[in-house]
């Protein structure tokens, strides 16, 4: 068991070690704190041997010796002074480490690829960049440095023990072994348990930044007693296992305790012993005694160490983890250089799903400058495409070309940045409408152009009415907009990132009818030598479109103009005559019922 305690801890310090390292410390730093532990450490060595000599030369001769007192006095401000010192730079090491490793876990993390998004609950970066680094962080700035001391200490001690009397130094041993026995197994149900309590802590903080996030979902449906409910079951498992490390606390203090008095006993009686027996010197019985203190003090400090050492080494584990995930940067080329063309799937297959393919041998053709629609049902796998087409997500066999290149040849940044996109669910980000506009924008843009795209957009009228104009802020995912303002704002992004490929999946379904009337000019002038594809349930913003892909159940069924459609596709003509009826029912606006029926 020893052994395997010993292996064990081993990978969790070179786990520990390995982030640490990667959180880049400073070498400079870690060699001065390396240094003044040393010089610590000697001070409390040098202490107890000097006291001897000064006990043993008093009282052989009567006198205190005045400079002893001075040498052990310089002895101890200067241990005292290197291990004040030595605290700030730990502390500094600390502080440094947490900024670097939290710089780098953001840095992995944005650039991870859609997919572990989709699978990894949105706070799980959140909680590995604030929380395990903080636990991380606290085993550094608090447990390493008097665990190295200490260590030092300890064996250094040891040694002089065994040279000053080794009888002694057998029966200190002899003891300090048997208690070591009775902690290991508490020592490992206390590392299994803090296991635990990690594993809540994050499902915990999962769970709240989720359901905090979707706070007008849960007043609208009464769902805060539910949510409240739910989260007592974790909260009650903390307690739990709260309580379970309060107990093994309220075992390890008293054995700790009676560590150090039975072993003070024992070498008290024993030395006392041998004193008596003229063996060794009172002088070398109270250095021993306080060579004790430089024993038994570590060891105390090395349980806490283990104890942090374990919470910290599962944090490095789960911080190491984000780090080794394989971003979606890593298979780029990025030597080509973009130019227009027609893009093309090709035989595309794609799945979410293990063995439920969403797309089999896809084929689908985007003629450069047009503007192409893709209509079908909920789910026939129209915002998928968009999101091939962003390289959201690889697919498993075929290949997305524009031009002769394939896609996937261009850096992700260089594709990107000539495709706009926008999206169904108009995301915006907490800050002003002016930082929304302008997201990702690499240019400075003049005011005069910035006004020109807000008019485009059908905005000028909203900025002028609220206060701040555009510097107003939206709020966290834009809370504080309208669907139609938000949906405007995407619309004028998308507009001033001027690609040459544009996205437009659902982009003005939250508009009115008026509203969408009047941007529908715009959109049409943003198509302009542009390839556009549009996806849109409302069919009379598609019917203009230069080609028609209808899908159903990820399999294009029909291609054309509308006309074509009205003449071809019994499918599209069922969707155009839904929308019809809908439309008639809602009385709603006229040019669509009549851009709709007329072929
Ligand atoms: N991230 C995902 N993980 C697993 N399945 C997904 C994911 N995104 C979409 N799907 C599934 O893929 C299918 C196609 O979805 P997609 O969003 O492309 O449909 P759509 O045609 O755009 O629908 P809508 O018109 O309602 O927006 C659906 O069955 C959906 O459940």
């Amino acid at each position: 068991m020893r052994f395997y305690v010993t292996v064990n801890l081993m990978d969790k310090f070179k786990r520990l070690l390995k982030i640490i390292n990667y959180a880049n410390p400073g070498k400079g730093l870690l060699t001065a704190i390396g240094l003044l532990s040393v010089l610590g450490a000697t001070s409390s060595l040098l202490f107890p041997v000097m006291t001897q000599k000064l006990i043993d030369l008093a009282s052989n001769s009567g006198q205190l010796p005045t400079e002893w007192i001075g040498i052990l006095i310089a002895v101890l401000l200067g241990g005292s002074v290197a291990s004040g010192y030595n605290f700030f730079l730990v502390g500094k090491v600390g502080n440094r480490m947490l900024v670097n490793i939290r710089a780098k876990i953001l840095a992995k993390a944005i650039y991870l690829p859609v997919p572990y998004f989709d699978n990894t609950p949105s706070a799980e970066p959140a909680s590995r960049a604030v929380n395990d680094t903080e636990i991380i962080n606290g085993v550094v700035s608090q447990h390493f440095e008097p665990f190295i001391s200490g260590l030092i200490t300890l064996v250094a001690s040891l040694v002089i023990l065994w040279i000053l009397d080794w009888q002694l130094t057998a029966v200190l041993f002899a003891t300090l072994m048997i208690a070591f026995l009775i902690t290991v197994p508490i020592a490992a149900k206390l590392t299994q348990l803090s296991k635990s309590v990690q594993k809540e802590e994050a499902n915990f903080l999962s769970f709240i930044t989720e359901r905090f996030a979707q706070i007008r979902l849960i007043k609208a449906y009464n769902a805060e007693q539910e949510t409240l409910a739910k989260s007592q079951q974790t909260l009650t498992n903390l307690y739990d296992l709260g309580l379970k490390e309060v107990r093994i606390g309220a075992i390890m203090a008293p054995i700790a305790g009676m560590t150090i008095i039975s072993t003070l006993i024992i070498i008290l009686v024993f030395g006392a012993t041998r004193v008596s027996q003229g063996e060794i010197t009172i002088g070398t019985l109270i250095a021993f005694i306080l060579y004790l203190f430089n024993i038994v003090f570590p060891l105390i400090q090395f349980t806490y160490f283990f104890a942090e050492l374990n919470k910290a080494a599962g944090a490095a584990e789960r911080v190491e983890e984000l780090l080794e995930e394989t971003s979606e940067q890593s298979t780029n080329k990025g030597e080509l250089c973009f130019k227009p063309g027609d893009i093309t799937l090709q035989n595309v297959h794609f799945n979410f799903e293990p063995k439920v393919p969403l797309f089999k041998r896809l084929n689908m053709v985007f003629p450069k400058n047009k503007k192409i629609a893709l209509v079908g049902a909920s789910g026939a796998g129209k915002s998928t495409i968009f999101n091939l087409l962003l390289r959201f997500y690889q697919p498993g066999s075929g290949n997305i070309k524009i031009g002769d290149h394939s896609i996937f040849e261009f850096s992700l940044e260089d594709w990107r940045k000539h495709v706009a996109l926008i999206a169904q669910d108009t995301p915006l980000l907490s800050g002003s409408i002016k930082d929304n506009l302008t997201l990702g924008l690499r240019q400075e843009i003049s005011q005069r152009d910035l006004e020109k795209v807000i008019d485009a957009a059908e905005l000028t009228e909203f900025i002028k009415t609220i206060p701040n104009g555009l510097e107003a802020p939206v709020g966290e995912k834009g809370v504080k907009l309208s669907g139609g303002q938000k949906q405007r704002i995407a619309i004028a992004r998308a507009m001033l990132q001027d690609s040459p490929v544009l996205l437009c999946d659902e982009a003005t379904s939250n508009l009115d009818a008026t509203t969408e009337h009047k941007l529908q000019q715009a959109m049409n002038n943003l198509a302009v030598n542009r390839t556009t594809i549009v996806s849109a349930h409302r069919l009379s913003t598609v019917i203009d479109a230069d080609l028609i892909y209808v899908l159903k159940g990820g399999n294009v069924i029909a291609e054309g103009t509308h006309e074509g459609l009205m003449k071809n596709s019994d499918y599209y003509q069922e969707l155009v005559k839904h929308q019809f009826s809908a439309l008639k029912t809602n009385n709603e606006n006229p040019q669509q019922l009549e851009a709709l029926v007329t072929p």
